[in-house]
């Protein structure tokens, strides 16, 4: 079921001269529910301008947004945030608030005239603190957070508004490894309970990994769209990203590092292998199977073989002291 879509959608700013800039256009695109889409392409090739074009914030150039078969012009802001709820990176100009107050506010769609919550607002607000896993601040003031921690609340805002489309701009953007992981899992759980979410991301693990869709951005050419493994196949995420200069690693979702010195011939476990892959290139060491030195990866060591000698070490930093000395 589709939530959202464009059909020809424009999106640009008005220039101070008072003409129209248009950043991307012919947008079709459909946000399913139960999908998380992730929006992909260049720095200023007009992500944030397309979220908040969709969100009602920023007006189209041309073309339709819709939600359901509800055309965006006829709902009311109310109505609106009703429908979607909005995360983005700028921080919130209410910066006395505390992080329970804010959160109150995603129930504003819901709440009396008066603004009163109801019991079951309250029990929302609490599952939102849970799920994001920020009790340990609900009652301190926003200026008291971190970049990260704030990011986290403006997430359980969204989560408190119940609504079933979810945008994100940078969702990850201030947030450490253990704290994207459980965001990209809570986000996977709620996606599959029904609702579409929407994330414009720089982020590779969050669009390769977690995401059901991509839609990639570029300059000058049209918006391309599909599950993230085929765009990487068909070399349209390298392109649009503009990697294939660096010799993008796709498999493993890194630069692969260029190197020209000496040749080893590595093997053993598939893991301290990968990791002792990564220092020998940092390093210069090109891995090869007709190379005269050999490196056996065991569990417990590296033992190092030439035709003339043998040398085992407890560290990949032992190993490569041995190897920039010798070369
Ligand atoms: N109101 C405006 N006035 C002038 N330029 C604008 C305005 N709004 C957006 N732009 C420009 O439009 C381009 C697209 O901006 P946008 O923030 O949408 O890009 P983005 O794809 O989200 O980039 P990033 O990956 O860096 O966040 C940028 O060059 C930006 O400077």
């Amino acid at each position: 079921m589709s939530l959202l879509h464009t059909h020809q959608l424009q999106i640009g700013y008005t220039q101070a001269k008072g003409a129209p800039k248009v950043l991307q256009q012919d947008i079709s695109v459909s946000l399913e529910a139960g999908n998380i889409v992730s929006l992909m392409g260049q720095n200023g090739v007009g992500k944030t301008t397309f979220i908040k074009t969709i969100s009602g914030l920023l007006p189209p150039l041309g073309g339709e947004i819709k939600y359901g078969s509800q055309n965006i012009r006829k709902l009311s802001a109310v109505q609106l945030a009703s429908k979607l709820s909005l995360v983005l990176t700028e921080r919130p100009h209410a910066f006395d608030l505390s992080v329970i107050e804010l959160i109150a506010i995603g129930r504003h769609p819901y709440s009396s005239w008066l603004g009163t919550l109801s019991k079951k607002d309250r029990e929302v607000i609490d599952w939102a603190i849970s799920e994001t896993h920020i009790n340990y601040i609900a009652n301190r003031k926003l200026y008291e957070l971190s970049d990260g921690q704030l990011q986290k609340v403006m997430i359980a805002r969204a989560l408190a508004q119940e609504t079933d489309i979810i945008l994100l701009d940078e969702p990850a953007a201030h947030l450490d490894l253990h704290n994207k992981i459980e965001v990209m899992m809570l986000l996977r759980k709620i996606a599959r309970q029904g609702k579409g979410i929407l994330i414009s991301t720089h982020d590779m693990q969050i669009s390769t990994q977690l995401s059901d869709r991509l839609w990639l951005f570029n300059f000058n050419s049209p918006v391309q769209q599909g599950t993230p493994e085929d765009l990487i196949l068909d070399g349209s995420l390298e392109k649009a990203l503009y990697l294939s200069n660096f010799g993008y690693d796709m498999i493993h979702g890194a630069v692969a590092m260029e190197a020209s010195g000496p040749k080893i011939n590595l093997s053993g476990d598939p893991t301290r292998s990968f990791w002792t892959t990564q220092a020998l290139k940092r390093n210069g060491f090109q891995i090869s199977e007709d190379a005269s030195l050999s490196l056996k990866v065991t569990d417990t060591n590296w033992i190092l073989e030439s035709p003339k000698d043998k040398a085992a070490f407890d560290s990949i930093e032992q190993l490569l002291q041995h190897l920039q000395s010798n070369k």
